[in-house]
């Protein structure tokens, strides 16, 4: 079950590791693990394949972007959260994880994308 909403700029106190907790929860979700359609959205999801978490992100980056035309901040965290966590569906058919993505991101730190991609250039 999903929590309450909260307003935007409040932390949980156990925020840290929801992402790794998130992702536990979804690959017990996988057909191969024995993911319920009948009684899990993210079952029903990953059951389909890929076409349908696809249209997913698709659909909530849409979302995304027509908050934040908006300039709804509520939407815009509650929009986030949807695509991030359809990301986070997708990453678990791949066998994936959020902290590749988080490696990946700190792999990045501190460079420019300015200087990457005048890097990229040469
Ligand atoms: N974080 C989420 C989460 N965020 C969004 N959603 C669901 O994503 C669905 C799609 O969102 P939409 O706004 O597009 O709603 P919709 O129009 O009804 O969706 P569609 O019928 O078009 O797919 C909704 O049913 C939301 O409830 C989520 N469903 C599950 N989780 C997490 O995943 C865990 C496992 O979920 P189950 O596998 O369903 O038990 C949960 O305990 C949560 O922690």
């Amino acid at each position: 079950m999903m929590g309450a909403p909260r307003a935007p700029g409040t932390v949980m106190a156990d925020s840290s590791d929801i992402l790794a907790r998130l992702a536990d929860t979804l690959a017990t979700r996988l057909p191969a693990n024995g993911g319920d359609p009948q009684g899990s959205y993210v079952a029903k999801l990953l059951a389909k394949g890929p076409d349908a978490f696809l249209k997913k992100i698709g659909e909530e980056a849409t979302e995304l972007v027509m908050a934040a035309k908006d300039a709804a901040p509520d939407r815009v965290v509650a929009e986030t959260a949807d695509l991030w966590f359809h990301c986070m569906v997708a990453l678990t058919h791949f066998g994936l994880r959020p902290e590749d993505v988080l490696a990946e991101l700190a792999r990045r730190e501190g460079l420019s994308g300015l200087e990457e991609k005048a890097r990229r250039a040469t």
